[in-house]
């Protein structure tokens, strides 16, 4: 898992600042400490001015010297943390000189990997430090903070101690005479059950529909050639970041730029035009759209109002209604020219013009991405979360048929299995690759 190495690493980012600082961690941090400062001893929990030196007794820089004794610390080692003068030189001196005394440098994320191992932080909360720090939006910060602060880690223990519950009662009656039991054991199990199902269901729903919220929601603009889908993009990002022009298939690969909508950070996607193309380059053209549409959590379908709806306009028409579970607006553009769309052949569509004020739009994406991020309800927040939710779940539906059959010890398999996926969420104990993947993925000096 990891050594008794005491590690170092600067933990504020790289560049011009007032401030930064260099971390240690482990059991020589004191005495590394008391080297470069001159200083016999830290009380923990203070901090203390200091001048440090280099091996060569040369000032460093005057800096604060925080102590944190074992096991009351971030990684639950001692720390100490030097927080010198900013800049690209000082911390990195002082690196050296922790080095030079028998640290060594820090693996990205061993920091939070090792205060996991000392049960300081469980999975949920490391894998929000890690997506805190990458965090770009308002809405994906709060959403983090609750996680951090425990809320995923005590919806899993209330679930876990339901599935126990249902396992002990099944254990019990396996070995015992029924009698001995509560008369309504089983129909306490089934209503238990019944309620975790819907609690992770209504779970995962809510989570998906919110994946977008932490990277960035995806917003992806189709429809046939030349009815201005690029000029759409470049309006909505305020420069001129597609080439635009009267001559359809202008685009020929799709474009994705960020924005910021409301408090929402998206991901905008510029598509190729769709149409029944024999050119080859269109019909992979016509393949990115229909991904692009897959992978959008908002599809904005654009019509040119200055033409009549032809057979193309039909065939994103059909597009649009085969993926009627998804957040589709419909527009109506270049209605500044004389309309000739047959308006009977959609439904609820904006009529705007991105020659003139598209703001009409821009308030429809927003109320949408606002009733996907507005919700009381917990979110899980990586596909790891969610994958241990819907194997959970999964093996509850299985324990479904043995329980009302009375095969018990199949209904108590199902349920053990259930209960170790729900664990995996704060602690998997059996996958130390998986751990080491997932820490390699935080940035270093976390
Ligand atoms: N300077 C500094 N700021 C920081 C951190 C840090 O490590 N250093 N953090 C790093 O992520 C975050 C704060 N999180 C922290 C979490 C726990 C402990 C800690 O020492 N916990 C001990 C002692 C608690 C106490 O004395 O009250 C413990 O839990 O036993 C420190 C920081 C953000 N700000
Ligand atoms: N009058 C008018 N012209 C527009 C409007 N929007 C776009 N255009 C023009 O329509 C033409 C096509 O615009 P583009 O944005 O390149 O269209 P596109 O959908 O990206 O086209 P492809 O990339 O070829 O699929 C350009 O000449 C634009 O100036 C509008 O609202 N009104
Ligand atoms: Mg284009």
């Amino acid at each position: 898992m990891f050594d008794d190495a005491t590690i170092v690493a600067i933990a504020t980012a790289n560049g011009i600042g007032s401030i930064s600082i260099v971390r240690i961690s482990g059991p020589k941090a004191h005495e590394i400490a008391s080297k470069i400062s001159q200083k016999n001893a830290f009380q923990p929990r203070l901090a203390t001015l200091s001048y440090l030196y280099d091996t060569n007794k040369n000032l460093i820089d005057e800096a604060l010297v925080l102590y944190f004794k074992a096991p009351f610390s971030f990684t639950g080692e001692d720390v100490i943390e030097f927080q010198c003068h900013g800049g690209f030189a000082i911390a990195n001196m002082i690196v050296d000189e922790v080095l030079k005394q028998g640290a060594r440098l820090a693996n990205p994320g061993e920091f939070s990997k090792r205060a996991f191992f000392n049960n300081k932080i469980d999975l949920t909360k490391a894998e929000a430090i890690a997506k805190i720090i990458e965090a770009r939006s308002e809405d994906a910060v709060k959403l983090l903070a609750r996680q951090l602060k425990g809320e995923l880690t005590t919806f899993v223990n209330d679930i876990r101690e339901d599935l126990l519950f249902m396992l002990a009662y099944t254990e019990v009656s396996i070995d015992y005479a029924e009698d001995d039991l509560p008369s309504d054991i089983f129909e306490q199990i089934k209503s238990k059950m019944e309620k975790i199902i819907v609690k992770l269901t209504n779970t995962l729903d809510a989570s998906k529909r919110r994946e977008g919220m932490i990277e960035g929601f995806k917003v992806a603009i189709i429809g046939k050639p030349n009815v201005g889908k690029s000029s759409l993009l470049n309006k909505l990002l305020n420069y001129d970041r597609a080439i635009i022009s009267d001559i359809a298939g202008t685009t020929r690969d799709t474009i994705e730029e960020s924005v910021k909508i409301g408090t929402h950070i998206i991901k905008i996607v510029d598509t190729a035009g769709i149409r029944n193309a024999s050119d080859v380059i269109e019909k992979i053209g016509i393949e990115k759209s229909i991904q692009a549409i897959n992978e959008a959590d908002i599809v904005i379908a654009l019509f040119d109002n200055s033409k009549i709806c032809d057979d193309e306009d039909k065939k994103i028409i059909e597009l649009i209604d085969e993926n009627s579970h998804k957040e589709i607006i419909k527009v109506l553009n270049k209605s500044d020219l004389e309309n000739y769309f047959d308006k009977s052949n959609i439904k609820d569509f904006i009529e705007l013009s991105t020659k003139e004020d598209i703001s009409p739009l821009i308030k429809k994406v927003e109320n949408i991405l606002d009733s996907n991020t507005h919700s009381d309800e917990m979110t899980l927040i990586s596909k790891r979360q969610i994958s241990s939710v819907e194997n959970t779940l999964y093996n509850i539906d299985l324990s479904k048929t043995p329980l009302n059959s009375g095969e018990l010890e199949f209904f108590a398999h199902y349920i053990s299995e259930a209960l170790e996926h729900i664990s995996a969420i704060t602690r998997p104990y059996e996958n130390d690759q998986m751990l080491d993947v997932m820490f390699g993925e935080f940035c270093l000096g976390k």
